[in-house]
């Protein structure tokens, strides 16, 4: 280990800090005529590096130039500004130690207790779609290596990355300095920065520059990393007795965590769950579409009839009459703005949560007369999810979320009368219904509503019951779905004897001749689409 061995009677106290020069170097610039009056006010000397001193200088306070105290221009197009050891030693002396203090005055270099600094918008830049080059350009290195070295001296130095921590630095300059408790904290947050810049900076590099494979080798990187800032402590987890929390990151697309709640109770884990499930499932179509899910799973799932005059109301009505006992205290997800007329159906149900991308405004009026629901709408630039990451034991599996889907133009007819147009579209809505459903799932549907799901078992034959059950009357006639292959006739049997007459499901189980046979011999229709829609 090189530095110093810790000999605790060298290190002489240091807890209240009073700020006499501050270095400050922003790439934003909000605030800082404000901070720099707190400055002047306070007699703090400014050092500050070309346009912040600029602006520093625009708003009428005196500024030094960082040029001046390091005795070098600006250099290489200002990738070298304020890496000096002029600076540097005025960040990184402990002027706890007596011979840090000496040396500093040897070297004729003075000490700066505060520093403000915030780097350039590298990930912004990216996310604008700027060049490769215009991207390497915007990597910051002069500002972390401040920001680091001020929060590793923050025993000496308070460091302040954000404009959001510009108050309360003024409080600490009103109130004649930083505390050793507050310096600590900022430090906290200053390596939480550039920790965070790291993983955007080395994110891209690995996907966009310098992938690590090729990508048909795989889509998936070498190495990931993500920074996760928690956004709310939640009551308790699954169950009353477990703590849980919300977190979100900022390389990610907006989702359900960054859903805005206009009103209700607090989010609880259980209810971001739902959401998420109900999200994905309603967002699958393009045509305007209602999930409702109950413990993840959809207990009614549809989309507008053609030519309904209000299609998001009419979805959510058929969705609902799937499973009316099991949507009682649901999480609904559609995917249009609630309008009044569902709003109005939704009011007379028990709903635990509603989200949309938009509510009208009569709907919100409606529904915030309900105490116990709660509203959510989605975040702008909300998609689908592209990967699905899952924790276990030891590690993380990724998989590219199940995007793809085969249309009925792909599929095979294995037996019985090719389908009807709207048969056909029927077995369509199925096929993509099945999908949000847990597996094993067997989805029932008619008129591009569900009528019947059997989720979540662990045989084909009692979801295949299960569905069936529910469906009741209706199962006569409708058309069905299976995520993936019957691996015997009896799952199959159980729905042709519910009055099933077309069924969608992907083939190739080495008992498929059976199955089909089976089918043959009820004369109903199956298709195989070659793929299956597994969810767990
Ligand atoms: N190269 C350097 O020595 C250097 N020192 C500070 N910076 C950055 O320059 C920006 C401020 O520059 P200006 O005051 O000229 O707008 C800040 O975002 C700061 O993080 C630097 N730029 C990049 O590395």
């Amino acid at each position: 280990m090189s530095g110093p061995t810790h000999d605790p009677s060298l290190y002489r106290e240091r807890d209240l800090v009073p700020v006499r020069r501050a270095l400050l170097s922003v790439s934003d610039k909000r605030r800082i005529p404000e901070l720099a009056a707190a400055l002047a006010e306070a007699g703090a000397e400014i050092v500050s590096t070309g346009s912040t001193a600029q602006t520093i200088r625009d708003a009428g306070f005196p500024v030094t130039d960082v040029a001046s105290v390091t005795g070098a221009r600006e250099m290489l197009d200002g990738r070298v500004k304020t890496l000096h050891p002029s600076v540097h030693a005025g960040l990184l002396a402990d002027l706890r130690l007596e011979h840090h203090e000496r040396e500093l005055a040897d070297l004729d270099i003075e000490p700066f207790e505060l520093v403000v600094v915030n780097l350039y918008p590298f990930a912004a830049t990216v996310a604008a779609g700027a060049s490769e080059f215009d991207a390497v350009e915007q990597i910051d290195i002069g500002g972390p290596a401040m920001v680091r070295a001020s929060a590793k001296n923050h025993a000496n130095v308070a460091i302040v990355v954000s404009p959001d921590g510009y108050d309360d630095i003024m409080g600490a300059l009103a109130a004649g300095g930083t505390t050793l408790a507050q310096r600590k904290a900022l430090a906290r947050e200053a390596f939480r920065h550039t920790a965070a810049y790291d993983v955007a900076v080395a994110s891209w590099l690995g996907s966009v520059v310098a992938p690590d494979q090729a990508a048909d080798e795989s889509p998936f990187p070498a190495w990931v990393a993500g920074t996760w800032t928690k956004q709310a402590d939640l009551r308790y987890g699954e169950n009353s007795h477990q703590a849980a929390a919300l977190f979100a990151s900022e390389g990610i697309r907006p989702g359900i965590a960054q859903a805005v709640q206009l009103h209700g109770k607090e989010m609880s884990y259980n209810n971001y769950v739902d959401a998420d499930a109900a999200v994905r499932a309603a967002f699958d179509f393009d045509e305007p579409a209602v999930a409702i899910i109950k413990h993840a799973n959809p207990c009614g799932i549809a989309i507008a009839s053609p030519g309904a005059s209000d299609p998001i109301a009419d979805a959510h009505r058929r969705a609902h009459e799937c499973d009316p006992v099991s949507a009682f205290g649901g999480v609904i997800a559609a995917n249009r703005p609630v309008t009044r007329a569902m709003a109005e159906t939704v009011a007379e149900i028990f709903t635990e949560v509603l989200v949309a991308p938009a509510f009208d405004a009569e709907a919100v009026e409606l529904l915030t007369a309900k105490k116990n629901i709660r509203l959510l709408t989605l975040p702008e630039g909300f998609a689908p999810t592209e990967v699905e990451i899952r924790q276990v034991s030891g590690g993380l599996l990724m998989q590219q979320a199940d995007r793809h889907f085969a249309p009925a133009s792909e599929w095979t007819l294995v037996t019985g009368e090719p389908a009807d147009a709207a048969t056909l579209a029927d077995l369509e809505f199925a096929w993509r219904a099945v999908r949000a459903v847990k597996s094993n799932a067997i989805l029932l549907a008619s008129g591009g509503a569900s009528v019947g799901v059997g989720m979540g078992q662990v045989n084909r034959v009692d979801s295949c019951r299960l569905a069936v059950e529910r469906a009741g009357e209706r199962a006569a006639g409708a058309v069905s779905a299976s995520d993936a292959f019957f691996p015997f006739a009896d799952g199959l049997q159980m729905l042709i004897d519910g009055g099933v007459r077309a069924v969608v499901q992907p083939g190739g189980s080495v008992r498929d001749e059976e199955v089909v046979e089976a089918a043959r011999a009820a004369g109903i229709t199956m298709y195989f689409t070659g793929e299956r829609h597994f969810f767990h």
